[in-house]
């Protein structure tokens, strides 16, 4: 069976318990995601995302940028992070996502995948200055790629797949309960980007 004839339907909750997840299904077009995925592969500031782990420098493959309101900043691994101002479409494309999620965000995390060879490993967005019950809304834009979540105390795991133009809102206790990874497949060579909108209190540090 192909998946990929299949449009992802919304659903109000992916999650069994102890947390929801939200898939708006498709809120983009394809001819719109993919003109979003083209600029901003040209217009994003995208950097290695790179920092100390354990006493070690690391450099990830995955590309990063983290846009925001203002220029906030924050310490993780052994490394200062710190906002830019918002890119102008990213801004208007975070408007329209409010409209649609009924929250507001300040800033936006966004990764870039060159291929399947790149993933990001399981974890919770847990950091303090995202609140207890954080909302973070995830549009995927451009290839299609697995992404999972695993109850950190049981067995229970939930696959998707995240097309281009899909909007995940994770919210309530997920953070708390679950990670989440996007899965590796050396047979993906197209690119993706993950925008995270996210609100970052700054009261916090
Ligand atoms: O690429 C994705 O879909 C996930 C991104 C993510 O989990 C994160 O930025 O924290
Ligand atoms: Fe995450």
């Amino acid at each position: 069976m192909n998946l990929e004839l299949f449009a992802p339907e919304r659903c109000d909750n992916v999650l069994p318990y102890d947390g929801i997840v939200q898939d708006y299904g498709l809120v983009l077009s394809a001819e719109h995601s993919e003109r979003y995925l083209q600029y901003f592969l040209q217009h994003l500031a995208w950097q290695p995302d790179e920092g100390l782990l354990f006493g070690q420098y690391y450099r990830t493959q995955r590309q990063v940028v983290w846009y925001g309101d203002e220029q906030y900043q924050y310490r993780y691994s052994g490394a200062v992070k710190q906002a830019l101002l918002w890119q102008p479409a990213l801004w208007r494309l975070k408007q329209q996502i409010e409209q649609w999620v009924g929250h507001p965000f300040n800033s936006c995390l966004a990764n870039l995948y060159q291929d399947g060879t790149q993933g990001l490993g399981w974890h919770s967005d847990d950091e303090p200055n995202l609140g207890r019950h954080a909302v973070i809304a995830s549009l995927s834009l451009g290839a299609t790629r697995k992404f999972c979540f695993q109850h950190k105390h049981r067995a229970n795991k939930v696959e998707l797949l995240l097309h281009s133009g899909q909007l995940l809102v994770m919210r309530g206790t997920t953070q708390h309960y679950w990670k989440h990874a996007l899965m590796k497949s050396n047979r993906i060579i197209q690119p993706r980007i993950n925008l995270t909108f996210r609100y970052f209190h700054t009261a916090i540090e």
